[in-house]
C-alpha cells in the first residue's frame, strides 16, 4: 500500500500522490510530506547494485506513487524522462580526492540538477492531467535554474500554462536566455523587480489566495511540490549504492538554497539509506548556517554572489525539516512560520534544534573562497567546477572528518556561469553543441513589480484557464 501525504501545518486534507503532485502547496500554506516513510532494508539496497538509473528510480519512486500510475506507464515515463540526459549513467560520479566524489547532476537538457526532477514531473503531470481531462496553470519562482528546466520540460504541452518568475537582472545571461527564448505559446517568463525571495513570496501568495488558486487551477513546480523532492531522492540511492551502500556509510555535501535537494537526502536517509552527515553548503546568503549555529532562523537582505542560484534567504523546505525534527509537531511549525511572516525570524525549539544538529552540519563559502576552490580543483583533479559545486567543495573540505566518504553534489554545468568560472580559472567553459545559438536567440519576457495583485491580474489575462 502506498502512503498518503500530510501537510506540515496539519490543517489541510491528507491527499494521495496524484493530488499532491497537482496541488503543489497545501491549502493551509504547508508542504506535503509522506505520512509514512517507505522503508528499504539492507537487502533491498543491495538489490539495487548494477541496476540502471531508470530501474533504481522505478523502485525508489513506486512506494510514493503506488497505484496512482500503473507500473508499465511509470516505467515508460521514467525511460522517456532520462532519455533526455546526455550521459549514459544519467548522474555519474567523478572522484576528486582520496575520499571525495563529485556527483554530476547537470547532464540534462538545461545543464542543472533541476532537470532530474523536472523532466519526470512534467511527464507525470501530463499523464495524470490527460487521464482526468484537466489542465493547470503553473506558477514557478526561480533564482535561475528551476525556470529554465521547467520551461524546457513543459514547453508545448496543451495541458499546462507556465508562468516563471525570475529576479530581474539577477540571473546569469545563459539562465536568462534559457527562460526567455523558448518561443512556446504556453510559456511566459516574467522578470520581477526584486530578488528570488520576492518571486517565491508571490508564488506562495497566489497559492494562499484560494479564490485565485481555484479560478486558474494553480499548480507548482518548485520543490514545495513533493514530486520534485521525490525525484531527487533517487540519485542519493544510485550514488550511495555505487560507492558501497549499504555496507558503507556515505556523507553528502549539498550546495543549498531552497533546501529541497538536501531535504531529498534526508528523505533517503529516513528510507533506510545509510547516510552519514548531511552537510549544508551556503554562500554569503548563509541563513541556514547561522540557524544551525545559533538556533535563530533570521532573514537578512539577499546578497548577489557568483553562485546566484543559491541567493536565497527563505528556504522553503526547511519547513519540512522542522516538521520532521520536531516529531511532526504541526503546531510548532505553524508558530515558526507565523513568526517568520510577522518578523522575518523565529527561534528553533531546543529539542528540534538538537535533532537537526544530530543529522546536519553547515558551512559557508564566500565569493573568494569559491573562486579559489574552482582554481584548486582544476589543479588538483583537472576538474572544472561551476561556482555552486565549488562552494560545496570548499565547505566539504573545510568540515571533512577523518575516514568519511564524502559525495559533493555538482548542481550545474560551469558553462551556465562562464564569467565567474573564467575569472577563477582562466578557462571559458563553452556550452554544449545542442545549445549552439542560444545566446543569439530573440528574447521575450515581461517585467513586473513585486506585487501580488498585478501578478494575479497578469496570469488571469494570459492563462488559458481564464484568459
Ligand atoms: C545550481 C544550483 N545549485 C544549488 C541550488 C540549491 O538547491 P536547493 O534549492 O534545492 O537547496 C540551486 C537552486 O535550487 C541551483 O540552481
Ligand atoms: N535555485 C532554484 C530556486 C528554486 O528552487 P526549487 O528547487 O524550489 O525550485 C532555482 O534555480 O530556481
Amino acid at each position: 500500500m502506498a502512503t498518503d501525504f500530510i501537510s506540515t501545518r496539519g490543517e489541510a486534507p491528507a491527499l494521495g500522490f496524484a493530488d499532491v503532485m497537482l496541488q503543489g502547496l497545501a491549502r493551509d500554506g504547508g508542504l506535503y510530506v509522506p505520512r509514512e516513510w517507505p522503508q528499504f532494508s539492507a537487502e533491498d539496497i543491495r538489490s539495487l547494485r548494477g541496476l540502471s538509473y531508470e530501474e533504481t528510480a522505478f523502485r525508489v519512486l513506486k512506494p510514493f506513487i503506488g497505484d496512482a500510475i500503473g507500473d508499465d506507464v511509470l516505467r515508460q515515463i521514467i525511460q522517456d524522462a532520462y532519455a533526455t540526459f546526455r550521459h549514459p549513467a544519467r548522474c555519474p560520479l567523478v572522484q576528486s580526492g582520496p575520499s571525495e566524489f563529485i556527483l554530476e547532476l547537470f547532464h540534462g537538457p538545461t545543464l542543472a540538477f533541476k532537470d532530474v526532477a523536472m523532466q519526470l514531473l512534467a511527464r507525470l503531470m501530463d499523464h495524470v492531467l490527460a487521464e482526468r481531462g484537466e489542465r493547470v496553470t503553473i506558477a514557478g519562482a526561480t533564482s535561475g535554474d528551476t525556470g529554465g528546466a521547467a520551461i524546457h520540460a513543459f514547453a508545448g504541452t496543451s495541458r499546462a500554462d507556465l508562468f516563471i518568475l525570475f529576479p530581474h537582472g539577477k540571473v546569469s545571461p545563459v539562465q536568462q536566455r534559457q527562460m526567455t527564448t523558448s518561443g512556446a505559446a504556453n510559456v511566459q517568463a516574467i522578470a520581477i523587480e526584486g530578488n528570488f525571495d520576492d518571486c517565491q513570496g508571490l508564488v506562495k501568495g497566489m497559492f494562499n489566495d484560494h479564490a485565485f488558486r481555484d479560478r486558474v487551477g494553480l499548480s507548482g513546480v518548485n520543490s514545495i511540490n513533493w514530486a520534485r523532492i521525490m525525484a531527487q531522492i533517487v540519485y542519493y540511492f544510485t550514488s550511495a549504492v555505487a560507492l558501497g551502500a549499504p555496507e558503507r556509510k556515505i556523507s553528502f555535501t549539498v550546495p543549498t538554497g531552497n533546501f529541497g535537494d538536501i531535504f531529498a537526502a534526508y528523505a533517503a536517509k529516513r528510507m533506510g539509506l545509510p547516510i552519514g552527515r548531511l552537510v549544508i553548503a551556503t554562500n554569503e546568503n548563509d541563513i541556514l548556517a547561522r540557524a544551525l549555529a545559533t538556533g535563530e532562523y533570521s532573514t537578512q537582505g539577499v546578497v548577489a554572489t557568483t553562485s546566484p542560484s543559491m541567493d536565497i534567504q527563505v528556504s522553503s523546505n526547511f519547513e519540512r525539516l522542522l516538521f520532521e525534527a520536531s516529531g511532526r509537531d504541526a503546531g510548532e511549525v505553524r508558530n515558526a512560520m507565523e513568526s517568520l511572516k510577522q518578523s522575518g525570524s523565529f527561534t528553533i525549539a531546543e529539542a528540534t534544534l538538537n535533532a537537526i544538529r544530530a543529522e546536519f552540519a553547515a558551512g559557508r563559502a564566500g565569493i573568494d573562497e569559491t573562486a579559489r576552490t574552482i582554481a584548486e580543483v582544476l589543479k588538483s583533479a583537472d576538474y572544472l567546477a561551476d561556482p555552486h559545486t565549488a562552494n560545496a567543495l570548499h565547505v566539504a573540505r573545510n568540515l571533512a572528518e577523518p575516514g568519511e566518504l564524502m559525495v559533493v553534489l555538482s548542481t550545474a554545468h560551469p558553462a551556465k556561469f562562464p564569467d565567474a568560472v573564467e575569472q577563477a580559472s582562466g578557462i571559458t567553459p563553452s556550452l554544449p553543441v545542442w545549445l549552439d545559438g542560444l545566446m543569439e536567440k530573440e528574447e521575450a519576457y515581461t517585467v513586473l513589480p513585486s506585487d501580488l495583485k498585478m501578478m494575479e491580474d497578469h496570469i488571469d489575462r494570459h492563462s488559458r484557464a481564464t484568459g
